[in-house]
């Protein structure tokens, strides 16, 4: 039951959205997409629930023997970018009109609205029209209504958007319960520190493209050739000095006292020690383990260079 996509692409007039991408998700896993606005992710998620075609490429799913170019709507529930509920009746209502368009019968689909919407802390109001509640309430029926149904395969764009950090670590919790339950979870996200907790593999795109894919320790190896350095310094350091110096070192600075830098296999570890101490008291440096966010933001604008 993997998804595979081989070698892919999709045009629209001048701008080709997706080039040669190809990848694989797992059954019952979670699976993170990545990348900047415009890198390709929605065009992608339209193709994968087959509300379009790549122009080249393949997409497959076997299931149950049978081979599917793109994941059939009867096992899918997709939460799209353009939330889609119905205002005005109530949170109840709402459920189960989209559990019974998905063929569940009223009874199931109440006690399945009734279970999430208790894990949501929103039971006391399943009878208060959706509008009454706050946009990240909203949300999370929304992300109700895309599971209601309990398809094996799940789409969730942007499943954190609008939510504050105590909501979205209860997303966080949502999801590892989906895929306790055997679900797979495909999911766009901007919020590295949710994807780091959650995913068991990721897809880092740019410009249509791949620029990372695979667990995050694959990723951190990938990336071994660069690694983040923190400087300490004992006394405050003298910025224009050290911006001089620093030049051919990719940097930031944390406060007056510490900076980051990344080193590159092509940079030389005594160079930099000879810049660093030119510029101060070196108090400390240590290497660190880069994190996702850090990862992304590297391989983002290293993106292209080679
Ligand atoms: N219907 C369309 N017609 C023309 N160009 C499109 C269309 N849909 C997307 N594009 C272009 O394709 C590229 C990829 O867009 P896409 O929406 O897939 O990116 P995204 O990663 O989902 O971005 P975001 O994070 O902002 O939602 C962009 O250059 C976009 O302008």
């Amino acid at each position: 039951m993997e998804l595979v996509v081989s070698k892919i692409q999709k045009h629209y007039a001048q701008v080709t959205a997706i080039k040669e991408l190809s990848f694989s998700v797992k059954q019952g896993e979670i699976f993170a997409l990545l990348g900047p606005n415009g890198a390709g992710k929605s065009s992608l998620v339209r193709m994968l629930t087959g509300f379009t075609q790549p122009d080249s490429g393949e997409i497959t799913l076997t299931l149950d023997g049978e081979q599917f170019s793109s994941i059939p709507s009867y096992t899918l529930g997709y939460l799209p970018e353009d939330r889609g509920l119905y205002p005005e009746k109530s949170i109840i209502k709402n459920l189960i009109y989209f559990a019974q368009l998905n063929g569940v019968e009223k009874k199931i689909a109440n006690e399945q609205a009734c279970y999430w919407l208790e894990r949501f802390e929103l039971l006391d109001r399943k009878d208060e029209q959706l509008k009454t509640l706050s946009k990240g309430n909203q949300q999370k029926v929304q992300l109700i209504s895309a599971v209601i149904h309990q398809p094996k395969w799940v789409i969730l764009d942007e499943p954190f958007s609008g939510l504050d950090p105590i909501n979205q670590e209860k997303v966080v919790l949502f999801l590892s319960e989906l895929k306790a339950k055997g679900m797979t979870v495909i999911l766009s996200a901007h919020q590295m520190a949710m994807v780091e907790k959650l995913a068991d593999r990721m897809l880092l795109m740019n410009l249509g493209e791949a620029v990372f894919y695979g667990t995050l320790s694959d990723i951190q190896q990938q990336a071994n050739s660069a690694i983040e350095l923190s400087a300490q310094f004992s006394q405050g350091i003298d910025n224009e000095k050290s911006e001089q110096l620093l030049t051919q070192f990719k940097h930031r600075y944390i406060d007056d006292q510490s900076l980051m830098i990344t080193l590159t296999a092509k940079e030389s570890m005594n160079q930099l020690l000879s810049t660093l101490t030119s510029i101060g008291e070196l108090q400390s440096l240590q290497s660190k383990k880069m994190d996702l966010h850090q990862l992304y933001l590297n391989a983002i604008a290293n993106h292209g260079e080679n």
